[in-house]
């Protein structure tokens, strides 16, 4: 992925380093003089010894252009660099330690903002008098305050986060801390920055240099081009265009690569948003005719992330079917793939993984079965909160802090076309979820509930619109023993009164799947290893792994628990054969040699290992 990141630099880095080279060989070049006037031929249009033609006073504009490129480039880039160095540093104080230190640094800088900014630009140069130097100096004035700005408002809510105190918690200095942990995490937003910067500079230049203020003439600088073709416009007009054109170029190019640095610098970048659908349908081979679901049928789903040796497979051809009114649960140690299979379901898949094989059947409210794997977006949106909805495991971030609960609960039934008696509906929904005071709930902040209320608030929301499939991702693991009892009856109580809502349970926890799941998905590694009715696979597992789980399981005060040894494979990482194999007590040679394929072993029941007869 970050590979893949790497080769978009590919391009806006040789266009930009193509335009910095000539600005930087423009001596050694074989240029006209910049400023050598031949009157003569004064607009005289494209020659072969003048290939952009010439200016109102004979010159080279090739030549100019060029040089040109030197003034504009290294005034943007100094004025920039400067501006950046000040006001991040400016701003990463004045957010870390706030107080007297904000004070004197971000909003001492911010009084600039007071002045507008090309009056500002005015004052200096006509104090300082005109030049690159004093162009250097009045730009990164005005542009300070703005990477303090930034730079503020990222240390704010980066100095909150948990790994920030966690290196507090472990006895850094404060110097190490801003320079090693805050500002990487910051330089997202403050690259780009630069980038807006560079490009504002040079056009401030331009318009600078235009009014006379800038670089002094004849030297060349494109502004100063532009002003002069500006009074030949009529007779000349391409003398007006090729700085322009200059000017607008160099500018994309510097967006474009700076876009692209951040996406490179930052391991998030490529893995946040969606997939679109084309880039969905087009990974994925046409399905000729999906077999017919009950509620929800997944058949050899295969997901996809970008690895640096060519793409992982981190979903292995699951499949999974459920019945209207059933409870699945998925269950697996962490990294086996049961968020991904859920997020894919919900169309919710993050833009890295890409689904390569497979079809998801949902039969919604209407009777008809869609693929959602090849929906396009408009259709997949109507679908989710209507037909599909999904809870998930921390309600504290899935909840927004700065709406009031019942508002939350109320976009969920205005999405889908509910605007009468919104209210009312709301508080009835509340108090279905079981929460105390419903009207009160529904004025309250996120803030203002405990964990298990605000879960309560997320299902609320989730069946608003009585949806076919409820999809709830380790709904009960953030919250404590009680309250996930409670959350968990909830659930159940709710399904049965929605009548015919199947649900699908992401888990890790074989004791929350005996206690709510009709049937079992055990997944290992992306790859489904046994499936079947959940009391049957409990009571008498058919895989080495789910017997495993079931034994590494606290269950009474005197049973004595066994670990599963090793750890779940990398995806990059896959062993050849049964991917358990490495771990597996029952292991033989064959096992590490063929890969196992999931077996109908009794009714309704699938089991993916070789041995699995004699575990029976
Ligand atoms: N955005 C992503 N980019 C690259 N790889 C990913 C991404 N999301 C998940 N993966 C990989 O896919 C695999 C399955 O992830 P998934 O989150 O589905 O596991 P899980 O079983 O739900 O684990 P957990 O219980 O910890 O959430 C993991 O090994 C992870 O490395």
């Amino acid at each position: 992925m970050r590979r893949a990141a790497y080769r978009g630099l590919i391009l806006p880095g040789v266009l930009a380093a193509i335009i910095v080279l000539l600005a930087i060989a423009a001596p050694i070049m074989p240029l006209i003089d910049p400023v050598r006037q031949d009157i003569a031929h004064r607009l005289t249009g494209p020659s072969a010894q003048h290939w952009l033609g010439q200016d109102e006073y004979g010159r080279d504009v090739l030549s100019r252009i060029i040089w040109g490129a030197r003034v504009s480039l290294s005034v943007a880039f100094s004025a920039a660099a400067a501006a950046a160095l000040i006001g991040t540093l400016l701003g990463i104080l004045g957010g870390y330690f706030r107080g007297v230190v904000e004070l004197l640094t971000v909003r001492a800088a911010e009084i600039v903002l007071c002045f507008p900014p090309l009056l500002l630009a005015l004052l200096v140069v006509t104090l300082l008098g005109p030049g690159a130097g004093t162009l250097i100096f009045s730009l990164s004035i005005l542009f300070a305050p703005g990477f303090a700005r930034v730079a503020y408002a990222e240390t704010l809510s980066t100095r909150a986060l948990d790994y920030v105190t966690a290196q507090h918690a472990l006895g850094a200095r404060t110097r190490r801390i801003l320079a090693l942990t805050v500002l990487p995490n910051i330089a997202t937003p403050l690259i780009v920055q630069f980038s807006l910067t560079v490009a504002a500079a040079m056009l401030l230049e331009s318009g600078l240099s235009f009014l006379g203020l800038g670089v002094v003439p004849p030297a060349p600088s494109w502004g100063l081009m532009i002003r002069g073709a500006r009074g030949a416009m009529e007779q000349a007009p391409l003398l007006l265009f090729w700085p322009c054109l200059a000017l607008t170029g160099t500018v994309l190019v510097l967006n474009l690569l700076c876009d692209r640095l951040r996406d490179a610098l930052d391991p998030r970048g490529r893995a946040m948003g969606r997939p679109g659908f084309l880039g969905r349908v087009f990974a994925l081979p046409p399905v000729p005719s999906p077999p017919a679901p009950g509620l929800l049928s997944v058949q050899g789903l295969t997901l996809q992330v970008p690895g640096p040796n060519g793409p992982i497979e981190v979903v292995r051809g699951v499949s999974l079917s459920l019945a209207p009114g059933e409870t699945l649960a998925i269950v697996g140690e962490s990294g086996s793939g049961k968020t991904l299979t859920g997020l894919a379901v919900m169309g919710l898949l993050p833009a890295a993984v890409t689904p390569v094989a497979g079809s998801i059947m949902l039969t919604g409210q209407d009777g008809m079965p869609r693929d959602l794997l090849r929906l396009p977006e408009p259709e997949l949106r109507a679908l989710r909160g209507r037909d599909m909805a999904m809870i998930f495991q921390d309600p504290s971030s899935s909840l927004n802090p700065l709406l009031r609960i019942g508002t939350q609960v109320a976009e969920s039934l205005r999405a889908h076309g509910t605007h009468d008696g919104v209210h009312d509906r709301v508080v009835a929904l509340l108090r279905q979820v079981g929460l105390p005071d419903p009207e009160r709930a529904a004025m309250a902040y996120p803030h203002e509930l405990s964990g298990g209320q605000r879960q309560r608030v997320m299902i609320a929301a989730a069946i608003a619109n009585h949806p076919r499939l409820l999809l709830a991702d380790e709904p009960t693991t953030a919250l404590d023993v009680t309250v996930q009892a409670q959350i968990l009856a909830l659930l159940q109580a709710l399904k049965e009164a929605e009548g015919g809502m199947g649900m699908v349970f992401v888990t890790h926890n074989l004791a929350v799947v005996a206690e709510i799941a009709d049937r079992v998905a055990v997944m290992y590694a992306g790859e489904v290893v046994e499936e079947g009715p959940a009391d049957e696979v409990l009571a008498a597992p058919r895989h080495p792994y789910t017997a495993a789980l079931i034994a590494s399981t606290p269950e009474g005060e005197a049973e004595r628990l066994s670990a599963i040894p090793g750890a779940v494979p990398q995806p990059w990482a896959m062993p050849p054969g049964c991917r358990f194999a490495p771990r597996c007590a029952m292991a033989q040679p064959a096992c590490t040699v063929t890969a196992p394929a999931l077996e109908e072993v009794a009714p309704r029941r699938a089991a993916r290992c070789l041995r699995w007869r004699e575990l029976a």
